[in-house]
Order: C-alpha cells, then sequence, then structure tokens
C-alpha cells in the first residue's frame, strides 16, 4: 500500500485539501477513483478480467482494492493539510486590524460550558499575533513586548491606554481644538477646528488687507484658482480621480444641481428611488426639484422608498435591489444616503450601482456621513454622481463649501447630454474672462460650478484635508474600525445598559462607520442626552429616541471611548 504515498499523490492531496472545503473533498476522491478503474476498462479490455499473477484475484478486483486504498490514504492525509476554505469558515467572526495592532474577537467555550460572547483573543502586532491555546489567559497584548493580561482586562482603562499608547496616529488629536474637559463624540454632525486653520485665515485677511484684489493671482493661495489646492485631497478621501471633485456650493444645492444633469424623466422613465427615511432635506430636494422641472408628473408619483423590514432599522441591499429590479423600467435614478444619519447603516455602494446599471439608471448618493468618515471608493464603484458637506467628518466648519462626485465617464457629456446649470466658475477657464456668451463647460465635475468659492470656506477645508493626507484615509478607517467595536463591545458588556438601550447600527464594521446609534428604550431620550452633557460627554440626539455616539479617529481615542461607556453606565444606573 506503500506506493500509494508517492509524493504525486500528497502533492494532488495537499492542493485538493487547500482547495475544496471538506464536505467536497470526499466527492472528489471517490470520483478520481470511479474515473481511473473505468480508464483501465477502457485502455485493457482484455485483461480486466484476467486473474493477476499468482493471486485468485482478478486485474479488476486488484485494480478496486488499489483505488480503495487510495480514497482512503487521501481522506486520511485530508486530515494532515488544512483546506482554506475550511479555515475560512472558522474564521473569528470580527476581527480588526490597524497597521501594527490586531485585536480580534472570538468565541470561547470555558470549561463549565457557559459560551462567553465576543472576546478579546489577542491584540498585537499584526506580523506577531499567535493563537493562544489557554483560555485562562485569552488576551495577549504586544505592544513593545509582549505583556498577558486576563481577559476581563480588556474591559479595564489600563487597556484603552494601552490602545492609546500602541495608536500610530494619535498624533492628530492635537492638531485639533478639543472642547476642554469635554469627551467630544459629535463628529457626524459637526466636526471639531483644525488648529492651524486660525492662521491660515489670518494670512488670508491680512493678504487681502495689503494687496486686494491682486489677491486673486497672488501670494501661497491665488483665490483664482483656489479649489486646486483641494481637489486632489478631496479625491484621495473619497476613492476619486481629481477630474471628477468639484468643490463648490453646498450639500443640498448640489443634489439640486446634479438633479438637473441626471434626473432625464421621460414618458415611461420617471421614477426616483430614495430610502424610506431620508435626512429631510434630501426628500425636500427631490420633490421641489421634481415640481421645478414642471414635468406632468407629481413629487408622488416620482418618488419610490425602499425602507427596512418591520420590526428592522436596517434596509437589507437584497430589498434595494429588488425595488430596483420591481421598478426597473420606470426607474430614472436611485439617490441614497450612503451611510443612514439615524442608523449608521453604510449601503453597498457598489453592489446598488452595479444592479441599477444593469437597468441604465443612474445612481447617486448623499455621502454627508459617509465622506472622511468610510474610506469610499466612488470611482472604482461606478458610482454616476454623489454629493457631500464637510463640515462633519471633514472638519470645515459649520455651513461649509460642499463637495461633488461625477463619475469619468460623464466627464464630456455635452450640455444636451447632461445639462449643467451655468456660471463662469464651471465655463473653461482659458475663456472664462472673455465676453463670450456661449457657455463651455469645464471637463468632469468642476463644469458644474457656477460661482468663484469663498476662499475662507476654501482654507476652513484645506486646513482639515491637509490632516487627512498626513494621517491617510485607510489608516484612519482601520482604527475608526477599532474605536467603534470597542464602544459597541463596552456597551454590551455594561448589566446596567440590559434593557435600556439597543444598539440600531449594523454590527458588520463592513456595513457601518464610525457612529453608532442607541435607542433609548424606557427613559426620556432627550433628557437622558442632557444627563450626559452634564458630565461632559457631547452625542446628539435624533427624535424620537435615538442617540448618536460617533468615536472619530482624528481625535478621538480608546481612553475617550472608555470614559463615554463609563458615564453612560452612570446616567442608566441612577
Ligand atoms: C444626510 C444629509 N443630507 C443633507 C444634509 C443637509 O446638508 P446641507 O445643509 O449642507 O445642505 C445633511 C445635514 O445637514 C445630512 O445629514
Ligand atoms: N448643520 C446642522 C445645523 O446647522 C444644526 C443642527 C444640525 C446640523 C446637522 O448638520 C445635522 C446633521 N445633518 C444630521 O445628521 O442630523
Amino acid at each position: 500500500m506503500f506506493h500509494t504515498l508517492h509524493p504525486v499523490l500528497l502533492i494532488s492531496t495537499f492542493v485538493v485539501n487547500k482547495i475544496l472545503p471538506r464536505t467536497a473533498q470526499s466527492s472528489f476522491y471517490i470520483v478520481v477513483a470511479t474515473a481511473m478503474e473505468l480508464a483501465t476498462e477502457q485502455l485493457f479490455p482484455n485483461s480486466i478480467n484476467k486473474q493477476v499473477g499468482g493471486s485468485n484475484r482478478t486485474l479488476q478486483e486488484v485494480l478496486q482494492i488499489v483505488l480503495l486504498g487510495f480514497s482512503i490514504t487521501c481522506l486520511i492525509l485530508s486530515g494532515l493539510f488544512k483546506s482554506e476554505s475550511d479555515t475560512d469558515n472558522k474564521k473569528p467572526n470580527n476581527q480588526i486590524k490597524n497597521k501594527n495592532l490586531i485585536l480580534k474577537y472570538e468565541t470561547r467555550e470555558y470549561k463549565n460550558n457557559v459560551k462567553q460572547y465576543q472576546i478579546p483573543v489577542y491584540c498585537g502586532k499584526a506580523d506577531q499575533v499567535a493563537p493562544l491555546s489557554n483560555a485562562t489567559s485569552p488576551l495577549h497584548l504586544h505592544v513593545e513586548q509582549t505583556l498577558k493580561l486576563p481577559t476581563q482586562d480588556i474591559y479595564k482603562p489600563h487597556f484603552a491606554k494601552l490602545m492609546d499608547d500602541a495608536d500610530k496616529l494619535s498624533f492628530t488629536k492635537n492638531l485639533f481644538h478639543v472642547p476642554e474637559n469635554i469627551t467630544y463624540m459629535c463628529g457626524n454632525s459637526l466636526g471639531l477646528q483644525p488648529k492651524s486653520l486660525q492662521a491660515m485665515l489670518q494670512n488670508h485677511l491680512d493678504k487681502w488687507a495689503h494687496v486686494g484684489v491682486k489677491g486673486h493671482f497672488t501670494g501661497d493661495y491665488p483665490w483664482f484658482e483656489i479649489e486646486d489646492f483641494l481637489v486632489d485631497k478631496m479625491a484621495r478621501v473619497v476613492g476619486a480621480k481629481p477630474i471628477e471633485i468639484g468643490i463648490m456650493n453646498t450639500l443640498t444645492s448640489n443634489l439640486h444641481s446634479l438633479l438637473t444633469a441626471f434626473y432625464n424623466p421621460t414618458d415611461t422613465r420617471y421614477k426616483i428611488l430614495i430610502e424610506e427615511s431620508p435626512f429631510p432635506s434630501d426628500m425636500h430636494a427631490i420633490t421641489s426639484h421634481v415640481l421645478s422641472r414642471r414635468i406632468n408628473k407629481s413629487p408622488e408619483q416620482v418618488v419610490i422608498q425602499v425602507g427596512a423590514k418591520p420590526g428592522s432599522d436596517i434596509i437589507t441591499t437584497q430589498d434595494i435591489l429588488d425595488t430596483i429590479t420591481q421598478f426597473k423600467d420606470e426607474l430614472s435614478v436611485v439617490m441614497l444616503g450612503a451611510v443612514h444619519f439615524m442608523t449608521g447603516q453604510f449601503l453597498d455602494l457598489e453592489a446598488i450601482t452595479k444592479h441599477a446599471h444593469q437597468y441604465d439608471i443612474m445612481v447617486g448618493f448623499d455621502c454627508a456621513h459617509a465622506a472622511g468618515n468610510i474610506n469610499l471608493k466612488l470611482h472604482d464603484w461606478n458610482v454616476d454622481f454623489a454629493c457631500w458637506c464637510t463640515y462633519k467628518y471633514l472638519n470645515s466648519g459649520p455651513g461649509n463649501i460642499a463637495g461633488l462626485f461625477v463619475h469619468e465617464r460623464h466627464a464630456d457629456a455635452s450640455m444636451k447630454e447632461l445639462p449643467r446649470h451655468g456660471g463662469w466658475w464651471g465655463h473653461a477657464r482659458k475663456t472664462r474672462f472673455t465676453l463670450t456668451n456661449k457657455f463651455i463647460p469645464q471637463r468632469g465635475a468642476a463644469g458644474f460650478q457656477c460661482s468663484n468659492p469663498s476662499v475662507t470656506d476654501c482654507l476652513s477645508l484645506l486646513s482639515s484635508l491637509e490632516i487627512f493626507d498626513r494621517a491617510g484615509i485607510d489608516a484612519l478607517r482601520e482604527k475608526s474600525v477599532l474605536l467603534t467595536d470597542y464602544l459597541v463591545l463596552l456597551l454590551k458588556a455594561q448589566k446596567e445598559l440590559v434593557g435600556e438601550i439597543e444598539i440600531l447600527t449594523p454590527s458588520d464594521v463592513q456595513r457601518r462607520g464610525c457612529q453608532v446609534s442607541v435607542r433609548v428604550l424606557k427613559r426620556d431620550m432627550d433628557q437622558v442626552n442632557k444627563d450626559l452633557d452634564s458630565r461632559g460627554v457631547v452625542c446628539d440626539e435624533r427624535e424620537p429616541d435615538v442617540i448618536r455616539i460617533a468615536p472619530t479617529p482624528l481625535y478621538n481615542t480608546f481612553q475617550d471611548v472608555y470614559r463615554v461607556v463609563c458615564e453612560i453606565t452612570k446616567v442608566f444606573s441612577k
């Protein structure tokens, strides 16, 4: 039987076991064995029933024994080599990575058979971690050296400190004005002020005072081309090409401009799909836009909404795709909030776009709660258009200038194909000042501009985008995932919060950004938020019962998260 352990067999078994899941392997070997027997019958039809050598067995019987041995040996060997697919299935359902940190959770069974919910297994440099064999000490933290901590230490403040000490992005917090004695968790509504902004604005004011109109073409930031200092940086934040980025107006007015271009109603295709409870401004924009177009349809006939199933707060991707399919011949545009302002759910932009494009439907997203929060890939996901404000995660200050995305494939569309609100700033730069009345839009998103932008607005945005460039959107997202997961882990571990709160935000890290929305179940939500406020925790609330907590990787720490959960627990313990 030893010849069956031939190296070829070993290698093929290894390969098969790497590729196929355990369940498919036995079928594979049986098929191979049967195929070999059939092949022998075909090749040696005369010898198959003859006796072999001095034995009283026919060649066929001998073959069957050898092939049976082959199958059994392969199955035994399959135990030695682990299938990739098998390992995938066993991967802990939650593994979040920072560049140098890895924090893993898995369910462990203890000796008394009590199943623990997710606990940290190890935390350390990504290339150093090794699974623990010993359940009594399930947390390993490698920072400079390996430290062993008891499991429950993740719930203690020194764990938060160790995480902060190991955080490569800890330098960014000091680049912002963080309100004194406050744990600020409200970047989802208004981001904090970059410290560099004051000097930038002062220089701008000095320049204006000293050179007046000449400032359009002089100094560090000539006003005539002020948006050029922003476009590349913004493109990196939202995963776009510079040609696809416009810095202009405000979010809602940009949405109107984009609908002018992309909403092209015909007698049969005139519907717009939006989520069931969008941020009100989006719905106001769509319904008033429909009226402004004076088409023969009312907003009620135009708008279709897709929502969560009863009893759930989360809209499934499948429900969105099914709604698109259902109205495929009537839909002109799909326009959804990329991250939902209330629940924090991040939609699968790529899947939605791909699906709608099959039916020639234009797809756009309101990225107010996604830009600077999620590492978006608007270009790669083929999104047609998007718009966002910059005062939330992009820290440019209240009511500041907004961003707009138009995919590169529309860059050269004619005014007939993609009508734009004309204005001199969107006009070809070379002839911006020539007295021509013919509007020739710049290529790409820049052609959507109407007016010259506010320079103070642009500098405010620039001060923040420079920090994004230093930190990198991917690294920020990695830290964000860790922070938010830590927040959820701590919230779930407080027995005082059981029955008092419910987390609405998806537990899947791929389907959320940094915001965690918590429903207050029994108490007055407004009072809870006031109590948090009086304890120095700034979150925000949305009627009727939701508190939004957003640990923002640029200026929040693990210790901030720890403190917020302590204060929330105290409020609910009263
Ligand atoms: C999802 C969403 N859309 C639209 C808006 C409106 O933005 P703006 O006032 O900048 O037009 C906001 C926030 O105010 C928002 O959160
Ligand atoms: N811009 C705001 C304001 O001036 C006052 C109060 C709230 C806002 C907001 O931006 C709210 C935010 N869009 C939200 O998600 O609720």
